[in-house]
């Protein structure tokens, strides 16, 4: 589980999120929706502690990994970013890099050592969970920039899981995808979902209506910053939302 408790954080003096807590439960799809600008990208990275990459960037507030906060001073950066894996907008594979050392590229980086059959498996099992193995299993020479854009979010997806996190956040991983590429990453996210905690962030309302058992809604009034105001199961977030701005939204009446 993945807990998020008072969470404000800020770009220099510009404050972007206000006290914002959400606990993403294990074995469940979390999606973050809202319209743009209002801090569903900031605190996404917060979760995986990339916005401290920026410099001017500050934040305060606890995030619990299992009850682990992952911003206690003896924690590891690198423990994090194992444990909590991150896909973006844009496919990011290494394009001149092979479909196989793409897969293994974060193993390095997170000081993770793994033999030659150890690698083969780790390879094998991570493009199957991310649904792409039928597709490269004859080609895993072959460089990663060759593939098409949904293969390459899906090799991305494999490149996360490679290093056994128990969460893997997303930031609009299918914007830059046509609609059959999105149904085959969304059906990857349902089967990988019991065993990896999910957290995406999506503008598609249908997506969240048809991956995410938990929805969160994100605003930030005009020169404030951003905060959930309501968050639920997703069938009530959009049958039955409690606030009339949740229900505005998830309508498409403004966003
Ligand atoms: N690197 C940065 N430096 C300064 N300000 C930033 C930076 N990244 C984001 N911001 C600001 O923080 C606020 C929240 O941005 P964020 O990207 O988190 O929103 P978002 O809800 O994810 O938006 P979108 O849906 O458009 O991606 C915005 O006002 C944005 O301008």
């Amino acid at each position: 589980m993945l807990e998020a408790r008072g969470i404000t954080a800020w770009f220099g003096d510009h404050q972007v999120l206000d006290r914002v807590s959400l606990t993403m439960p294990a074995g469940q799809i979390t999606s973050l929706i809202g319209p743009s600008g209002c801090g569903k990208s900031t605190f996404l990275r917060i979760l995986n502690r990339m916005h401290e990459l920026v410099p001017s960037a500050s934040l305060a507030g606890e995030v619990l990994l299992d009850g682990d906060d992952i911003y206690e001073p003896q924690k590891r950066l690198t423990d994090a970013r194992k444990a909590i894996g991150m896909v973006f907008q844009k496919p990011n594979p290494f394009p001149a890099m092979s479909i196989y050392d793409n897969v293994i590229a974060g193993l390095k980086l997170t000081g993770i050592r793994a033999d030659r059959a150890r690698k083969d498996y780790l390879v094998e099992t991570s493009l199957q969970k991310a649904g792409l193995w039928k597709e490269v299993r004859d080609r895993l020479r072959a460089p990663g920039g060759g593939l098409s854009g949904g293969q390459q979010q899906r090799l991305c997806i494999a490149r996360s899981l490679a290093v056994q996190p128990r969460v893997l956040l997303m930031d609009e991983p299918c914007s830059a995808l046509d609609p059959t590429s999105t149904r085959v990453i969304e059906e990857t996210m349902l089967e990988l979902a019991s065993e990896v905690t999910i957290v995406i962030v999506t503008h598609n309302m249908q997506q969240a209506q048809r991956v995410s058992s938990q929805c969160a809604f994100f605003l930030a009034g005009a020169g404030k910053p951003g905060g959930i105001v309501e968050h639920g199961p997703t069938d009530a977030m959009f049958g039955d939302p409690q606030d009339d701005r949740t229900a505005d939204y998830v309508n498409g009446r403004f966003g």
